[in-house]
């Protein structure tokens, strides 16, 4: 395999940018430091003061893929992530069928090999077919690849369930990924419970929803040890539960997504791209958000990727299906809207998409150090450009931040020492 040498490129290392050269050999990283010399068997790359990072990891991504690849498949959300700058993302099982046995996991696995331009990694459902009633044999999905454990898409409604879940995930050294979602606290709503629902006569959803099933979960993963992750967090309750457990010693975690971190319900548009689960909250939630990035209770940004069809967004509030894109927007808007606004460290933001999700899943990618993997990513951080769906590379242009001015664009991204975008043309 090639050598590759990056000549003066940029790492974010606490409030500057330090210059480095990178090689890249075998498909891991060689060497990082000041003036590498090429040999006459290497590409060079000149960064030209680019930013370099690690290549981002969201382990929250529907790829749709089997049974809805009208929305998405395995080959166009792979080379979505690659124009976001991904070099590592974690499938959801809510599909068609679902990866509940080795057969269907083993059969995504396999297909990624021809159809996926970055790595994937794909968690098994909790409950057969996501059916909240029968779970998984977790030791035999484990052995065949599974990444973690997730109904995502809904709840596990019954704490005995759960309970029970936690305990085969923890001895099978399985993680559980958790949507939470009480369904007898929805009452029918479909946007968040509070100013925008009042004013424009919508079903809210009660930040409730979600907390109560943060705080039994909370409670079950203290009570069983189980490692246990807590999906798109929306509420300030929620990163409230999670900062306590933590304090306790718990092995507890979450993830937090760009358009909570970006958007409140005041935000809202009446069209369906303003329609995801957990919904658009209160701009306290937001803050409440963001002060749990920056202390280090939410240790992971993942942004749900849930592409849909156009016509299933053009329903409305209340009828569209819930979920937005985000692979191909993530770090220009979080680098716009809370980096260069002073809300984010640069540097913590890169952690929030890089070694803080490795960590959480035991990857030993996101990391800039020789022997790891060489998952890298180029960043020019001074290209201004507006966001324009139609030349997403996803099948999903449901997205509210259409037409919003960002500055960042990811220009290269190596994966296990592979050039797979170069200047925003994808490669295989
Ligand atoms: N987030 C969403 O609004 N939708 C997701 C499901 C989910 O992540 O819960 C989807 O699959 O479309
Ligand atoms: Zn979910
Ligand atoms: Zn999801």
């Amino acid at each position: 395999m090639a050598k590759i040498l990056i000549k003066n490129a940029r790492t974010a290392k606490g409030d500057e940018l330090v210059k480095t050269d990178i090689l890249i050999e075998d498909g891991l990283i060689a060497e990082v430091g000041l003036e590498i010399s090429a040999d006459g068997s290497c590409e060079v790359i000149e960064a030209n003061g680019k930013l370099l990072a690690p290549g981002f990891i969201d382990v929250h991504v529907h790829l749709r893929e089997p049974g809805f690849e009208y929305k998405e498949t395995i080959r166009t959300g792979t080379r979505a992530a690659a124009m976001g700058g991904y070099t590592t993302i974690f499938a959801m099982p809510n599909t068609k069928p679902c990866p509940d046995n080795e057969e269907v996991l083993g059969m995504l696995i396999d297909k990624c090999r021809t159809d996926a331009l970055i790595k994937v990694g794909f968690y098994s459902s909790i409950t057969m077919g996501e059916n909240g009633s029968e779970l998984v044999d977790f030791r035999a999905m484990m052995d065949a690849g599974a990444v973690g454990f997730t109904d995502d898409g809904k709840g596990i409604q019954e704490a005995g369930l759960m309970y029970e879940a936690m305990a085969a995930a923890k001895e099978a050294g399985g993680i559980i990924a958790a949507h939470c979602e009480d369904e007898s606290m929805l009452f029918g709503g479909y946007v968040h419970d509070g100013e925008y629902a009042r004013k424009n006569g919508h079903k809210g959803i009660m930040s409730l929803v979600e907390d109560l099933q943060i705080m039994r979960d909370a409670a079950l993963s203290e009570k069983t040890g189980a490692r246990y992750h807590i999906c798109h967090m929306s509420t300030k309750e929620g990163v409230e539960i999670l900062r306590r457990s933590k304090a306790k010693g718990a092995n507890v975690s979450g993830e937090a997504s760009p358009h909570h971190l970006l958007l409140t319900d005041m935000d809202i548009k009446e069209h369906g791209n303003w329609k995801m689960n957990p919904p658009l909250r209160s701009a306290e939630d937001m803050s409440a958000l963001i002060e749990g990035i920056n202390d280090g209770t939410i240790e992971c940004i993942a942004t749900d990727h849930a592409p849909h069809g156009a016509e299933e967004k053009e329903r409305g509030l209340e009828k569209s299906a819930f979920g937005i894109v985000g692979l191909e927007t993530a770090f220009p808007l979080l680098y716009t809207y809370l980096v260069l606004k002073g809300k984010l460290k640069l540097e913590k933001l890169l952690y929030l998409m890089t070694e803080g999700p490795a960590k959480l899943f035991g990857l030993k990618q996101g990391v800039l150090s020789k022997g790891a993997p060489a998952d890298l990513v180029l960043i020019d951080l001074e290209e201004e450009w507006t966001i324009d769906t139609e030349r997403f590379e996803s099948k999903g242009k449901n997205t509210p931040f259409g037409g919003w001015d960002v500055k960042a664009r990811i220009d290269t991204v190596v994966c296990d020492g592979k050039i797979v975008n170069i200047g925003g043309n994808l490669n295989g």
